[in-house]
């Protein structure tokens, strides 16, 4: 549905052009949620207005639907933008207009429709949003996240076949973030929408999108599926990014302890980590009945991404040497990760 090739920005600097986007190539599929984060400064408003031509690259293609975007300007544009709605982060909506009139307000740029088709069409985008109560009221009466609700509606009243959100819900507390995002997935679902997401916070990712891009310093570092990449981050940025969200690393009071040590002895601490169908099978159970091990459980989360569950156990663990490793080739088997990450002092091993 998307396609951005070679993109690249620079914006005019006091000693020559500063390049804020360094040659992004991407393609975003129909009908996917693909979420783009980065750090502040990362370039994402910036690219994400490359894709509607609110900011003109500097080189490279951007197509939509096939349409090369950045070729066209003037009438062929702005038809062009129809196919194209956006979410902005503080809504962006009219306060001397009602509800009913900021959703209509693209209708009316647009023209070709008569003022019965167009309330309709708007009547229809508020009950999709589920703000048709509001219809009559002013922005100045709604909440955040009423007022980003009037913000989806009024981009999706041209019926377009891609929306942008900038940073929809950074200016929302988290309740109304959650509500705004399972709008967003709810559209994506009955519509068939393709959304492009841009955002600072994985959860937002996690919650979601199909997949991501991770934007550092005007340049794509890394991007999968979303699944893929919280369970197996390879960049420095992505990993940062995701240890915002599960907490992969141990407690300092645990890290503190750890000391590098070979199999044999006691206080061995191993972090086993879950993704896939063996995340749901009682791997410790297994390990203690099998291999006669003791298991204390220093640190653990187990999460869902996206229906598929994820998680880590840090767990000490006592046992014969031979039984150790058969139990950690029996974890390896499972398909599960099994990292020895070192021992914990002997004094100090009874920590819960
Ligand atoms: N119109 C402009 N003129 C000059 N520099 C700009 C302009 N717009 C953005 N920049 C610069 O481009 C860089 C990337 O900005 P951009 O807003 O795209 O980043 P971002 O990842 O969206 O960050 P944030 O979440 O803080 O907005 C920044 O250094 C910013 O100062």
């Amino acid at each position: 549905m998307i396609a951005i090739e070679a993109l690249e920005k620079a914006f005019p600097g006091p000693t020559g052009p500063v390049p804020v986007l360094r040659g992004i190539d991407l393609a975003i599929g129909k009908g996917e949620i693909f979420g783009i984060i980065g750090r502040s400064g990362a370039g994402k408003s910036t690219l994400v207005r490359c894709l509607n031509l609110l900011e003109r690259p500097t080189a490279g293609r951007v197509v939509v639907g096939g349409r090369e975007i950045s070729a066209l300007s003037g009438a062929a544009l702005r038809a062009a933008r129809h196919d194209i709605g956006m979410v902005f982060q503080h809504f962006n909506i009219l306060s001397s207009r009602t509800v009913r009139d900021n959703v209509a307000l693209p209708l009316e740029l647009i023209g070709g429709l008569t003022r019965g088709q167009r309330l309709r069409r708007v009547d229809e985008m508020l009950e999709l949003v589920g703000l048709a109560d509001k219809a009559h009221a002013y922005p100045a009466q709604l909440s955040g996240g009423q007022k980003q609700r009037v913000g989806i509606a009024r981009a999706l009243a041209s019926r377009p076949s891609v929306l942008l959100c900038d940073e929809a819900t950074s200016a929302l507390d988290p309740e109304t973030t959650k509500s705004i995002l399972a709008l967003l997935s709810e559209i994506n679902r009955a519509l068939g929408l393709t959304v492009v997401l841009i955002t600072h916070e994985m959860q937002v990712i996690k919650e979601i999108a199909h997949r991501v891009a991770v934007l550092d310093q005007g340049r794509v570092v890394e991007q999968g599926r979303v699944f893929d990449l919280f369970t197996q981050p390879a960049h420095p940025v992505t990993r940062a990014l995701v240890r915002e969200v599960l907490s992969l690393d141990l407690p300092e009071s645990v890290a503190a302890r750890l000391r590098h040590a070979p199999l044999t002895g006691p206080g061995l601490v191993v972090r086993i980590t879950f993704t896939g169908p063996s995340a749901r099978e009682p791997i410790l159970s297994d390990l203690v009945r099998r291999f006669g091990l003791s298991i204390n459980i220093l640190h653990g989360q187990v999460d869902t991404i996206q229906d598929a569950p994820f998680g880590t156990l840090t767990v000490e663990v006592g046992g014969a040497e031979a039984s150790l490793q058969a139990a950690l080739d029996y974890v390896r088997l499972k398909s599960l990760k099994a990292e020895i990450l070192g021992r914990v002092a002997a004094p100090d091993r009874a920590v819960a």
